[in-house]
């Protein structure tokens, strides 16, 4: 796929998609459509949508509120359909969009790094296990009649093989998918926010981010609130509201109990990987 890169954030210099004139301070159409310059590209089941609506307090961050799944489902619509899906940015913002299945997709890095080698790629990540039985209780949630989570998670119990095929198991190897994505990008390209934290101390994973995509450190502390009720973090004041808000019903879901030996199982068959990524990463998220 050829697709010639549309003019990007800075090439669109003098292009007639900024504001037209004498329509009065703020016209309808302020701004104009850019390309992402940052994408949450994984993982699934990780707090992607956290960090997405955590940065939409941001000023300075404009993000697209669903996911486009341009590079994995509708790279044919080309880089101009994608473009114009983008809410519209004034000098100085940047935008974002966020799809957790880039980061298991195999031509996503090189889909990416067509339109601009110099995307900014963020991967929130958990530990394996936990984001195994997160995503088997999202289709659970969807289909009541599946097997039990043991049942999908190994070919063969007794002898504890593992059944690698399954999505679920699968995207948690981590250090797999990476490597596919180091083929096209840097290291420095790469911010790895861990969920877990993201979880405990959003306001200290969200410092990180914001020092990565080169933001003022706006969203702090003072943005967030524990609630008891859901048991996670929320925003006091989100864009757009005077109210505050917390993510919804389908995020936080409360997990089906697993058998502590299958959990331990899993936990051993995902040790080496983790290891293999804490050292591709330089960073322990403290899995094992
Ligand atoms: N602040 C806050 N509020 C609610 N939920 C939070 C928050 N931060 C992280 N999480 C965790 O995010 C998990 C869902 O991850 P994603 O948003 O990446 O899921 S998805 O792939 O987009 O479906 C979701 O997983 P489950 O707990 O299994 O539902 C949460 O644990």
């Amino acid at each position: 796929g050829a697709c010639p890169p549309l003019p990007g954030p800075d090439g669109a210099a003098g292009s007639g998609t900024g504001p037209e004139p004498g329509l009065g301070a703020e016209p309808a159409g302020a701004g104009s459509r850019r390309l992402p310059q940052a994408i949450i590209v994984g993982v699934k089941k990780g707090g992607t949508r956290a960090l997405l609506e955590f940065l939409r307090a941001h000023p300075a961050v404009r993000a697209l509120g669903a996911e486009p799944h341009f590079f994995d489902r509708g790279y044919e619509r080309g880089l101009r359909w994608y473009r114009n899906l983008m809410p519209r940015t004034l000098e100085g913002q940047i935008t974002m969009e966020k799809t957790p299945s880039y980061f298991v997709t195999k031509e996503a890095p090189k889909r990416i790094y067509n339109m601009s080698r110099d995307t900014k790629l963020i991967v929130v990540v958990r530990n394996p296990v936990t984001r195994a039985i997160s995503d088997y209780t999202q289709t659970l949630s969807k289909n009541p009649t599946i097997p039990s989570f043991q049942a999908l998670a190994f070919k063969n119990f007794s002898t504890g093989l593992i059944d690698t095929t399954w999505s679920a198991v699968r995207i948690g190897i981590y250090a797999k998918h990476l490597d596919n994505w180091l083929q096209y990008f840097p290291l420095s390209k790469f911010l790895f926010v861990s969920g877990e934290r993201l979880v405990s101390d959003p306001a200290g994973e969200m410092g990180r981010v914001q020092d990565f995509l080169g933001l003022k450190k706006v969203v702090t502390d003072k943005h967030f609130y524990f609630n008891e009720t859901k048991g996670f973090p929320c925003l006091k004041k989100p864009e757009g509201s005077s109210r505050p808000r917390c993510l919804g019903k389908s995020k936080g879901r409360p997990h089906p109990k697993i058998h502590g030996q299958v959990i331990q199982r899993l936990q051993e068959f995902y040790r080496p990987f983790n290891m293999k990524f804490y050292q591709m990463t330089g960073q322990d998220f403290g899995w094992d």
